[in-house]
């Protein structure tokens, strides 16, 4: 039996193989994710209006925003489809498509991946020895080992910072730390080792986490250091090299702090493979039976776009009512199970502002240990340009000029609203679309 959805999808490919224009903007009303999909033949519905010349159905599907990239099995999209059936005016119309247009507004990616904040490794994971007890006690015992020391999710760092500069990380020695690695209560994760390294030794890294203040344990403790208070905006302003470092440690930590029990049975657990396996200790939970994800610390993908308007000369920014005022920002929401990217990008710009989306653009993605979540993200081009804010989520959306983007970047005067952090991928979004240079 076929289900529900394949069911829908061949009829909608139906009225696009008959020239149904009617049928399918019907369809795409009530379920615009028909609008791109392929069939059990790999076709889509724009290819079997050029396979059989259906010139109003075709428009019907492109003014929809339609993606006319998609290829068939063998590599076609639609237009080489219409080219090989002779269908002159289709080819004509797709060559001059929106979708064709559209896709010419999206800035193309860097050649190089962006610095963004959270995202800089300085430390090889080293992966393979988690498992390694013997080395792990070796890199535990040399006195040059990092420690970093975690309560409430939050990194002892170092105080003496002016309100405008870099905080940094209190990094002690095994020596400091010995009675926390031998208390039971100690949460350790094994965090890599440094990559540029002088000599030939391992500087190897560990976090530390203790549900009471763990430096309590510690041997003479520096009396400048304090836990950091709450996670914005103090992790903003750790350096490059810690922020990495950091947003490995805080999700990891984050995990363990939300996942102590099985999430299969409900039962006790152990950690394994330092820190990045908490293993249930019920004989015959069915997590121990081959691969489990909940026995791995999670990552949540996020996507976050920059919706460019179809004039190609205004971007859509929103603001959340936490956001401080005057803030707008990308627009971003969590991928849901089963969703591709740019099905996420086009149901959450939808959901949150009313504004269909046709092309999606991957541009790059941001580590953000909140706790752990993957922003990614992408430029999308609007194929319609009312906005109706869903005022749960967002409290206002508006289409903001390339200029007054520049004025806000540049923190002008005239400035209308204010950009989100620099350290924000949001940010890095809005300045690649400006086409700015590194110094702003
Ligand atoms: N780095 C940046 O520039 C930047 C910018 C914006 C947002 N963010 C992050 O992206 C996250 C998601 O954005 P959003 O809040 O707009 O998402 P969203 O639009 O999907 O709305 C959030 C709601 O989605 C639901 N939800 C679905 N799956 C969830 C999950 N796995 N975890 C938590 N809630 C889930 C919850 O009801 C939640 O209230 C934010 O929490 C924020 O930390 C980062
Ligand atoms: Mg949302
Ligand atoms: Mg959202
Ligand atoms: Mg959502
Ligand atoms: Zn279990």
């Amino acid at each position: 039996m076929m289900s529900v959805r394949s069911e829908l999808l061949e009829r909608f490919l139906d009225a696009a193989s008959r020239g149904d224009e009617q049928t399918l903007s019907l369809m795409l009303s009530q379920s615009r994710e028909l609008l791109d999909r392929r069939g059990e033949q790999g076709w889509s519905a724009l290819m079997l209006t050029a396979r059989h010349g259906h010139y109003a159905a075709a428009r019907v599907l492109l003014s929809s925003g339609c993606d006319t990239s998609v290829t068939n099995r063998s590599g076609q999209t639609a237009r080489d489809v219409a080219l090989f059936w002779g269908h002159r005016h289709i080819v004509r119309l797709l060559t001059s498509a929106p979708g064709h247009e559209l896709r010419q507004l999206l800035p193309s990616r860097d050649a190089e991946e962006p610095d963004i904040h959270f995202n800089r490794e300085i430390l090889d994971r080293m992966s393979d020895k988690r498992s390694d007890g013997e080395w792990l006690a070796a890199r535990r015992a040399s006195p040059e080992t990092v420690f970093l020391l975690f309560h409430a999710l939050s990194p002892l760092v170092l105080s003496g910072a002016e309100e405008d500069e870099e905080i940094k990380l209190c990094k002690l020695r095994s020596a400091a730390v010995q009675e926390l690695l031998t208390d039971s209560r100690t949460l350790e994760v094994f965090l890599g080792v440094e990559k540029q390294q002088e000599g030939d030794g391992m500087l190897a890294w560990f976090a530390l986490s203790t549900e009471e203040d763990p430096t309590q344990l510690l041997k003479d403790k520096d009396p400048s250091s304090f836990f950091l208070q709450g996670a914005m905006p103090g992790l903003l302003r750790l350096s490059a090299d810690d922020a990495g470092v950091v947003a490995q440690a805080r999700s990891v930590l984050a995990w363990h702090s939300r996942y102590r029990f099985c999430p299969t049975c409900s039962s006790d657990t152990k950690v394994e493979e330092a820190g990045y396996k908490r293993t249930c200790l019920r004989a015959g939970c069915r997590s121990l039976q081959g691969v489990h994800n909940t026995c791995y610390p999670r990552v949540d993908p996020v996507v976050i776009m920059l919706v460019l308007h179809p004039d190609g000369k205004q971007c859509m920014l929103g603001r959340k009512k936490i956001f401080p005022p005057g803030m707008f920002s990308c627009l971003a929401g969590f991928v849901e199970p089963g969703e591709t990217l740019e099905a996420a990008v086009r149901r959450e710009v939808q959901e949150e502002s009313g504004v269909q989306v046709g092309p999606v653009h991957y541009l790059s993605c941001q580590a953000w240990p909140m706790p752990s979540c993957l922003m990614i993200g992408c430029h999308c081009v609007a194929v319609t340009t009312d906005i109706k804010v869903d005022q749960n989520e967002i409290e206002e959306a508006r289409w903001f000029t390339r200029q007054q983007v520049m004025d806000a970047l540049v923190k002008d005067k005239r400035a209308v609203f204010i950009m989100p952090p620099k350290q924000a991928i949001a940010h890095y979004l809005l300045k690649h679309w400006i086409g700015c240079n590194a110094n702003l």
